[in-house]
């Protein structure tokens, strides 16, 4: 064998000695040949980054002892330290920062918009919806562009891939008996470009013989889940907003305060009690506009930092696992309502709580606030009437169904839910691990 053939045959004895915490050998080569302490193998792993990614704490302490270097970083610009986070291996960690606390909460969030239904493609303007003759200029505008809903569910075509649909964008002329129909609503979602405004169209009956000349086959992307989780960004954005008033709408067409009738104003944004002297006419009353419900939902980690907690509703396809989420309640803060659901929902207490992103979810209106949470405890209590089972999963167990390996543990869910970029973010996802 050549030199450099023995010499990368003795560094791959010592790599595999780090990874494997075989102290017997690593030592016996630290004293034969030291300069093997900062050499690096295969995507710039070195003895110490390996003895970190399987949590040996000895190999790490004897490594630092004979000087070894903690700076150095491998392929994905990750150092020991780095990599012992990541795998939860937190006294290896604190060894390698030389403080006793590892923060078992990630740092950073989630990109704003990697968050589907987060991209706001229309400027709202909504200091143009109480301008009446604006609006109706807008409507007759032959660029204008309508969307139109039945049930709560767009008209769209399908997209370039089979599996994807696009929102159909009609206009004025191919609307006219669905404009003048006694039961359309209309809602101004805005402008794009600063000028060409979008509206939601929305009537009861069956709205395919008010359509005239669509171009190619349309259809309402019917049932609703998993059908809106099909669109391209853009088009999830406008459909989550013109979704929630539309629902709204169709839920509080009389007056919640006395029961009423109700006159549609602001472009959609607003019903007003056609009763005089009605409390809800008074001052600023939140009925009269679409409401939002906030709910938290939160990845729980084990204390060990190791492990996530993961619940299934019965009405889960088969195998899938997601974070836990429930609505917030009157009088509480987010923090509360997490510690609340966690505690309700699965009988684990939580302490150490952190924001981590927020995605509108409009089945009907409701605000996801995304949370990583720390557990205090670890037995579970899974509350039968919500879930059908609670479970602790490891980091590898949920590496495998972010890979969607065919013998995972469990199916995550669907990248479009924040659930999933909770789970993805707390394993900080990088190819070379
Ligand atoms: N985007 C995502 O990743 C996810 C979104 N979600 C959404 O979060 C929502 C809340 O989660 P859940 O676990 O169902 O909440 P939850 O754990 O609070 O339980 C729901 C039950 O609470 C009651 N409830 C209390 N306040 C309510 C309100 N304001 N509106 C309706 N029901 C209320 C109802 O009985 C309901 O069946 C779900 O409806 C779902 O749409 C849930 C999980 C993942
Ligand atoms: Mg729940
Ligand atoms: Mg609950
Ligand atoms: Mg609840
Ligand atoms: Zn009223």
């Amino acid at each position: 064998m050549s030199d450099s053939g023995v010499r990368s045959d003795l560094l791959q004895r010592f790599l595999d000695a780090a990874s494997t915490g075989d102290m017997q050998t690593l030592m016996l080569m630290i004293d034969q040949s030291s300069d093997l302490l900062n050499q690096r193998g295969e995507k710039g792993w070195s003895a110490l980054m390996l003895a970190a990614r399987h949590g040996h704490q000895e190999v790490v302490k004897a490594l630092l002892e004979n000087g070894c270097d903690t700076s150095a970083q491998n392929g994905s610009g990750q150092t020991a330290r780095d990599v012992a986070v990541f795998w939860g291996h937190r006294h290896v960690a604190s060894l390698l920062s030389g403080s006793p606390d590892v923060d078992l909460l990630p740092s950073g969030g989630v990109q704003e918009l990697d968050i589907y239904f987060n991209r706001q493609m229309l400027d709202r303007k909504s200091e143009k919806r109480t301008d009446l003759a604006w609006i109706s200029e807008k409507q007759a505008d032959p660029d204008t562009v309508f969307i139109v809903f039945h049930d709560l569910c767009p008209l769209v075509r399908r997209g370039a891939q089979d599996t994807k649909t696009s929102v159909c964008r009609l206009r004025a002329p191919a609307l006219q008996k669905l404009l003048t129909h006694t039961h359309t609503l209309l809602v101004f979602l805005g402008v794009q470009k600063k000028e060409v405004a979008w509206f939601a169209v929305s009537t009861e009956d069956e709205p395919t013989d008010l359509l005239e000349t669509l171009e190619g086959e349309c259809f309402f992307l019917q049932p609703a889940m998993p059908g809106l989780l099909t669109m391209s960004d853009e088009d999830a954005g406008v459909v989550a907003q013109a979704r929630s008033v539309l629902a709204w709408h169709s839920r509080y067409r009389f007056c919640p305060t006395c029961g009423s009738n109700t006159r549609v104003e602001d472009g959609g944004y607003k019903r007003t009690c056609l009763r005089a002297g009605c409390r809800s006419l008074q001052g600023v009353y939140n009925t009269c506009y679409p409401r939002v419900d906030p709910v938290v939902i939160m990845l729980v980690i084990h204390p060990d930092g190791n492990q996530c907690l993961l619940g299934r509703k019965k009405i889960f396809p088969p195998g899938m696992f997601s974070c836990l989420a429930g609505f917030i309640e009157p009088g509480e803060c987010v923090e509360a309502a997490v510690r609340r659901e966690v505690q309700e929902e699965s009988g684990v207490q939580v302490s150490a709580i952190q924001y981590v992103c927020s995605q509108p979810w409009p089945m009907p209106s409701c605000l996801m606030i995304g949370c990583h949470c720390v557990a205090l405890t670890t037995d579970i209590n899974v509350d039968q009437q919500e879930l059908e089972e609670a479970r602790w999963f490891t980091r590898q167990q949920v590496i495998d169904a972010l890979l969607k390996h065919k013998h995972a543990a469990f199916i995550m869910p669907p990248q479009q839910a924040v659930a999933h970029q909770l789970i993805k973010h707390w394993i900080g996802f990088n190819a070379n691990l």
